[in-house]
């Protein structure tokens, strides 16, 4: 029998935020026979689909082509440039393609679904459209905002999301912050022929990567028209009649036709009204335990909202949403236990891929790991597609010189991380591997001269 028979709430589970893991989780539990709310405030499949990485990779899809064929050119002279429209089309396509698909998945499902802010009246009752829902268990999975930056002008600063659907291509942009979201954007921009100028408050460019593999990323963008600020602040915005004037922390000046905040984004929880609740709650987001259980035994928190001790990547909340989905069917009370050897990719050209233990938490621990680099673009599969700088770091652990990880630089890196994140995952031994037989020649039979 279900909680709401048992207890007379409206529904069992309420999840708040439309995000792509939120309807995974939402559709998971209408299927087990949960009466299942979702309630999203803004648009369906959340930041992922409309902000994030759907509108991100579109842009970057055709950046890629235009990099390809001018390899192919030998030169950038003879490639017909991309224009702003197609890659508009692009992104508007497949965004409105994946954020219907996104509510029809769950409509589908069973779940009953809401177009509104929802806020907290007390622990198991929900304001939503001016009506009240009760529910026997919540889950928040509210998501993330950028973070603002508070200087003169910081009304002129504008986000990511809306730089990605600007109607005409700018000519020249700032970005504020050298992360994850910076790397793609320059990439996609500077291929499309914006110029781009990129201010950092420290000198590290991506800081969780190797800085030398960062170097190699970032002398490829300067050459495509990318200009990297770094150690400064932009400390003033004024208009300008061409623009925006953006004074920085070091006396320079930039003239730019938009200015974008890409300097990290923090949990988006300032309206639940989390105190009526009762739930706590840091800057860090929603304060959860191992079983992504807030200060409430019966509401939950997962994604991008919450504390958890993993980063704010959707591949973090799909898994979570998987985690949850057993947890509240009954299937499994184990505490959640994520991955070992997680991949992740910064989608940039070319792009930086990472798995298992990185390049500098071996540099960290030097008696436990050893670090090899490869050049891999004299490899057949990175040379017939002129791919020039790729490089392979390999982690070894000094114990049994086992692969512990690696991060690479190349067009396909987030390929190559990918094979390397099951082989590391599953413990695949050296002679397991070799008695696979790969399609050759393909990047899969790189891996057997790389695993040991
Ligand atoms: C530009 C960019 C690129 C990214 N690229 C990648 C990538 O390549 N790979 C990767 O793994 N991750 C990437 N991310 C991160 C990824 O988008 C997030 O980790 C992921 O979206 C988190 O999912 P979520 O469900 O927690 O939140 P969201 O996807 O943000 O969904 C939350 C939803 O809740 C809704 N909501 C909020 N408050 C309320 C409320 N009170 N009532 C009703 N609805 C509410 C919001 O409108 C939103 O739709 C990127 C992020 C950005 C910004
Ligand atoms: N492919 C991916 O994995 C991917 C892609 C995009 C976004 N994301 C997610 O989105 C989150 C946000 O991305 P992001 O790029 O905004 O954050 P980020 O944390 O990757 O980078 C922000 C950068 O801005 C700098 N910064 C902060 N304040 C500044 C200031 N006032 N002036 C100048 N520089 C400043 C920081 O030092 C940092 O280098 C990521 O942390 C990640 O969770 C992941």
């Amino acid at each position: 029998m279900d909680i709401k028979a048992q207890q007379g709430y409206d529904y069992d589970v309420i999840i708040i935020g439309g995000g792509v893991s939120d309807v995974t989780l939402a559709c998971n539990l209408a299927a087990a026979g949960k009466k299942t709310a979702l309630i999203e405030a803004r648009d369906w499949g959340g930041t992922t689909v409309n902000r994030g990485s759907t509108p991100k990779k579109a842009l970057l899809a055709l950046a890629e082509l235009h990099h390809q064929e001018s390899f192919l050119h030998r030169g950038l002279e003879t490639v017909s440039p991309i224009t702003w429209e197609d890659a508009l089309l692009t992104r508007d396509w497949l965004v409105s393609d994946e954020s219907a698909r996104a509510k029809e998945r769950a409509i589908k499902a069973g779940v009953e679904t809401y177009e509104a802010y929802a806020f907290f009246e007390d622990a198991h009752h929900l304001k939503v459209n001016g009506q009240v829902l009760s529910t026997a268990t919540i889950v928040l999975a509210t998501g993330s905002v950028p973070r603002k930056i508070d200087i003169e002008g910081a009304s002129y600063i504008d986000s990511s999301a809306n730089l990605m659907r600007l109607h005409q291509q700018p000519k020249v942009i700032a970005l504020i912050g050298a992360g994850v979201i910076a790397m793609s954007l320059i990439s996609s921009f500077t291929e499309l022929g914006t110029k781009v100028h990129v201010i950092q408050h420290n000198d590290r460019v991506l800081g969780n990567f190797d800085s030398e593999l960062v170097d190699i990323l970032v002398n490829r963008l300067k050459s495509r028209g990318a200009e990297f600020h770094m150690e400064a602040e932009a400390e003033r915005i004024e208009r300008s009649a061409s623009g925006y004037q953006v004074t920085l922390t070091n006396g320079e000046i930039v003239i730019v036709d938009g200015i974008y905040d890409v300097a990290g984004r923090i949990a988006n929880i300032g309206g639940l009204q989390l105190e009526k609740a009762g739930i706590e709650y840091t800057e860090r987001g929603i304060s959860v335990d191992d079983h992504l259980t807030t200060s409430q035994p019966h509401i939950f928190a997962m994604g991008d909202c919450c504390d958890a001790p993993v980063p704010k990547l959707n591949s973090y909340a799909d898994f979570q949403a998987k985690y949850l989905s057993q947890l509240l069917n009954d299937e499994s009370k184990e505490a959640i236990q994520y991955p070992t050897a997680p991949a992740a990719t910064v989608y940039s050209i070319p792009k930086i891929g990472q798995v298992g233990v990185s390049v500098n938490q071996a540099r960290q621990h030097p008696q436990d790991y050893d670090v090899t680099q490869l050049n891999m673009s004299n490899w057949q599969n990175y040379k017939r597609v002129h791919d020039d700088l790729a490089v392979i770091k390999l982690v070894a652990s000094k114990s049994d010189q086992h692969v512990a990880g690696a991060e690479i630089v190349s067009d396909t890196a987030d390929i190559l991380v990918n094979y390397l994140a099951i082989l590391l995952n599953r413990r695949v031994s050296f002679q397991e591997l070799q008695d696979i037989i790969f399609a050759y020649p393909s990047l899969a039979t790189d891996l057997y001269g790389l695993w040991k």
